[in-house]
């Protein structure tokens, strides 16, 4: 096949009248999605526990897979041989790699951060790697994401604001040697700046006006959901989103829990990932429309009826949550994939419903009913 020269086409659709909220579309080489998006996390090129056709049935329009990871098991080489990642995991809808900076530093020993790139070992095995920005856009395109990240550093919270700004301008520089590699692999209209800056607002807003100034097909709120408090991390959407184009994909990523995702959406976030909705789902954490519940709690024991009887996923149909907590309590595989089936069911309806509520512009009482019988987290 030739190659296609796809661009990453967004466009805007509808906009809530009192809030930065708006619907979107944007289409990709292998297929398009509506936004605002929640992507399921499938670390090492697998959603856990899901089939393909599961995460087709329960709405995902895009997923994400991790370069990091991959990188080092089983090898973007591997994966590239095996004809890219939508063959290698059989998924024929878009995906979306992250750069490999976040996992970096916040799972291998790290050794050394230089102005070239960073030094690490392998979690795995110790195994010693220098990853550098053209080294990550090589390897995201030899895994064949639809959409690549631009490799930064995320710097942990809280950090002095010294750090942070050292590291955001380092970022920046990444920011155009990733845009310069990727342009000499034909892939620049695939690939996603990274805005950083910590919880500093005005670094916040140098880093989005700069990282803006290399003109890129979307841009990523990186930096944040490193375990500051939510509040803090709405504020630096408040200061970070006004800063973007408007006709642009906006990612915030890691996040979230359903709150971050109202809250994000209402900010005019378009694209969101978080590993919390099947990360909690196999210790038995199912998010409800009355808010989480932990179905091996005693009550759920002769509890006959579905876990939320407000969803209507497969598992909700078909199941009662007595029998979800028999399987999870038995660590039974089928209980962790039902229980990781639901949860994403949950969050992309969430952002179903949201997007309705947009169009229709009832964005706020939409949310306020949600909240109303919201338990707080
Ligand atoms: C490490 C692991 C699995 O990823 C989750 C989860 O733990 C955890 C750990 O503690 C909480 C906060 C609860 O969430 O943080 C992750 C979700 N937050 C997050 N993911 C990010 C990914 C990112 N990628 C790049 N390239 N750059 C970033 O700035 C960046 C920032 C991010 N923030
Ligand atoms: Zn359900």
């Amino acid at each position: 096949m030739g190659f296609i020269e796809m661009t990453i086409n967004f466009s805007v659709e509808s906009r809530s009248s009192d809030s930065p909220a708006r619907t979107g579309t944007l289409e990709l080489e292998n297929g398009m999605f509506e936004t605002p998006i929640f992507m399921p996390v499938g670390t090492r090129a697998t959603v856990k526990s899901l089939s393909p056709e599961e995460l087709k049935k329960c709405g995902t329009g895009i997923l994400l897979a991790n370069t990091y990871h991959l990188y080092l098991r089983p090898g973007a080489d591997v994966v590239a041989e095996a004809g890219g990642l939508h063959e290698f995991m059989n998924w024929s809808r878009p995906i979306l790699t992250d750069s490999g900076g976040f996992q970096v530093f916040s799972l291998s020993d790290m050794n050394e951060v230089t102005e070239d790139g960073v030094q690490f070992q392998s979690h795995l095995d110790g195994s010693k790697h220098f990853i550098t920005p053209e080294k990550s856009v090589e390897i995201q395109k030899k895994l064949g994401a639809d959409i690549i990240m631009a490799f930064d550093e995320c710097v942990s919270y809280p950090a002095d604001r010294e750090y942070v700004e050292k590291s955001l301008n380092r970022t920046l520089r990444w920011a155009e040697r990733s845009l310069k590699a990727a342009e000499d692999l034909q892939d620049h209209q695939h690939i996603f700046g990274i805005v950083q800056g910590g919880t500093y607002p005005d670094l916040r807003k140098k880093s989005a006006r700069r990282t803006r100034k290399l003109d890129f097909p979307g841009y990523a709120i990186g930096g944040l959901s490193v375990g500051e408090e939510n509040k803090l991390m709405y504020q630096m959407l408040d200061v970070t989103v006004p800063e973007l184009p408007s006709k642009k994909p906006r990612y915030l990523m890691g996040v979230g829990t359903p709150r971050d995702l109202i809250e994000g959406v209402k900010r005019g976030v378009d694209m969101f990932d978080c590993v919390l909705p099947t990360r909690l789902a196999r210790h038995g954490s199912l998010y409800t429309s009355r808010g989480r519940i932990n179905i091996t709690n005693a009550a759920f024991k002769k509890d006959f009826n579905p876990p939320d009887k407000d969803c209507s996923c497969y598992v909700c149909r078909n199941y009662s949550s007595a029998y979800l907590r028999h399987l999870i309590k038995r660590n039974e595989l089928y209980g962790l994939r039902l229980a990781s089936y639901h949860n994403l069911y949950f969050f992309l309806d969430l952002m179903r419903k949201l997007r309705y509520n947009i169009r229709r512009d009832t964005l706020d009482d939409f949310v306020e009913s949600f909240y109303s019988g919201w338990a707080e987290e």
